[in-house]
């Protein structure tokens, strides 16, 4: 774990002021006066504190499983499990590579392989006969057993999937060695625009330093992979300019996960320069569909609807609308595979830049805007269940009160089209839901074991 991952706690620093620390240090070189017993004593209140700070400690793995990622977490876990090497591990790694299609298929590393839009691409990718292999490290952001299952999912259709994290340099050379990539899908990320409040720390460790680790691998390798990585429609910020274009201002974030966002871009725009690496970003608009995250609104209404609790849904200051350009996980799918498509060569090798190469960046959206209330009034159809509505003032928590996608460019260049609608990107999310919660032999009620921790982690 990165120190930046582990937020440092608010106790500490209350022992950090000048005054405090003069106090403590005159204690100190009075100690040598105490006798045994006391010295015994104030031993002994030290090791309760210090137990006592351990007990309350957002590190301690019994408050990380107890707390929301929405409120008070701070540190993730990853896979105790990981564990990569081996000659069996580098016959999976191989053989899930394979290009099976020719003479145009592509080998591509698809990192986030357990993630909501990582295991759709992948899988996408496998059944047209490229060669995939995935990384993840199975963070504890959100329900660890939802990415178990999707895991299932890619293991069936022959997609093997390495644990271990994107930061680990030695991992990345390793797969660069063994696999000739001539892709990589960079879809590793800390996602979620309201926790960067909570971990900051995992947004620079996931999003920049991640990023980073991922471009020196790649701009390493002895033939350079093209790059194809998500960013995200939160870097238009406070723009008001509608709907977003790719020329648009994305110099106000309004998000610390926003900044790193555009942190990426300014990065992939430094390791095109130097390096000649081929790199494409995509700012995905508010990715939903079977499969999502449940950390994100429609997921967790959805289980709070059915659950018969009340959701909050958010207005803007004035009362004004708060409006999102949902965009269905198939349209996003096809974004990717036409980004990786279309992709140019890196013209790098082994580090040193042969020719400019291409840098793109592209809005993946859906073109229409639909306010939050409309977006609770489908699932409400769908579910055939009212919501208990709580409407309140959106906090100031790193929300923008619209996002709408102008999609021009990615139609142009990679004949992007997006065909499903919220309405019927909802009905298939609700109906893959209410499957994967609530096999028919029970109630998703009570069922809701199988969920594991996603109350707590979305
Ligand atoms: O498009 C993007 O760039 C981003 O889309 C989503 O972020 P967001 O649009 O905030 O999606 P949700 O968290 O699902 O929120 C959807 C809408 O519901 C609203 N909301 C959220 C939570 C809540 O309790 N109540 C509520 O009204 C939010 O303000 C927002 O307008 C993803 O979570 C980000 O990872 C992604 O990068």
């Amino acid at each position: 774990m990165s120190y930046m991952d582990v937020a440092v706690p608010s106790i500490p620093a209350k022992f950090k002021s000048e005054k405090s620390y003069h106090h403590h240090h005159h204690r100190f070189l009075r100690w040598h006066h105490f006798s045994f017993p006391k010295l015994l004593t104030l031993s002994f209140f030290a090791a309760a504190i210090l137990f006592a700070f351990f007990l309350i400690s957002p590190h301690s793995s019994s408050a990380v499983s107890r707390s929301s990622p929405t409120t008070e977490r701070r540190s993730l876990r990853t896979s105790s499990s990981a564990a990569w090497g081996g000659p069996e591990w580098e016959k999976h790694v191989r053989s899930s590579a394979r290009i099976r299609r020719r003479p145009f298929g592509i080998s591509v590393l698809v990192t986030g392989a357990a993630g909501f839009v990582g295991t759709h691409a992948s899988n996408a990718l496998r059944r047209r006969g490229d060669g995939v292999v995935g990384l993840d490290n199975f963070n504890n952001y959100y329900d660890p057993s939802l990415k178990r299952a999707r895991q299932a999912l890619l293991s069936k259709s022959g997609v093997f999937l390495v644990e271990g994290d994107i930061n680990d340099a030695l991992l990345l050379s390793k797969l660069f060695d063994l696999v000739t990539f001539t892709h990589v899908l960079h879809l590793a990320a800390q996602a979620g625009v309201r926790y960067a409040m909570v971990n900051p720390g995992s947004y620079v460790r996931s999003n920049v330093a991640g990023l980073v680790s991922i471009l020196e691998a790649a701009r390493s390798a002895t033939s350079q992979p093209a790059i194809v990585w998500a960013s995200s429609s939160s870097v238009y910020g406070l723009n008001t300019q509608v709907p977003f274009s790719e020329s648009h201002r994305t110099d106000r974030p309004a998000s610390l996960y926003a900044a790193s966002k555009k942190a990426g871009e300014e990065i992939a725009h430094v390791y095109n320069h130097i390096y000649g690496l081929s790199i494409t970003g995509l700012r995905f608009f508010t990715v939903y569909g079977p499969w999502g995250r449940p950390d994100m609104a429609y997921f967790f209404f959805t289980r709070d609807i059915l659950a018969g609790k009340s959701i909050t849904i958010f207005e803007g200051s004035d009362g004004a609308t708060i409006a999102r350009d949902f965009t269905y996980i198939d349209d996003i799918v096809q974004g990717c595979l036409a980004s990786l498509d279309t992709a140019q060569k890196s013209t790098g090798s082994g580090g040193t830049k042969q020719g400019p190469a291409q840098l793109r960046v592209f809005n993946l959206g859906n073109t229409s805007p639909v306010p939050v209330v409309e977006l609770v009034a489908i699932l409400e159809r769908h579910l055939k269940m009212k919501a208990k509505r709580k409407v309140v003032k959106m906090p100031r928590n790193g929300d923008v009160q619209f996002t709408h996608a102008n999609i021009s460019l990615a139609k142009k260049e990679l004949g992007y089209h997006p065909t499903t609608n919220l309405q019927t990107g909802l009905k298939k999310f609700v109906k893959w839901y209410l499957t994967y919660y609530a096999p028919p032999s029970g109630s998703y009620l009570n069922k809701k074991g199988r969920s594991g921790s996603s109350s707590n982690s979305s």
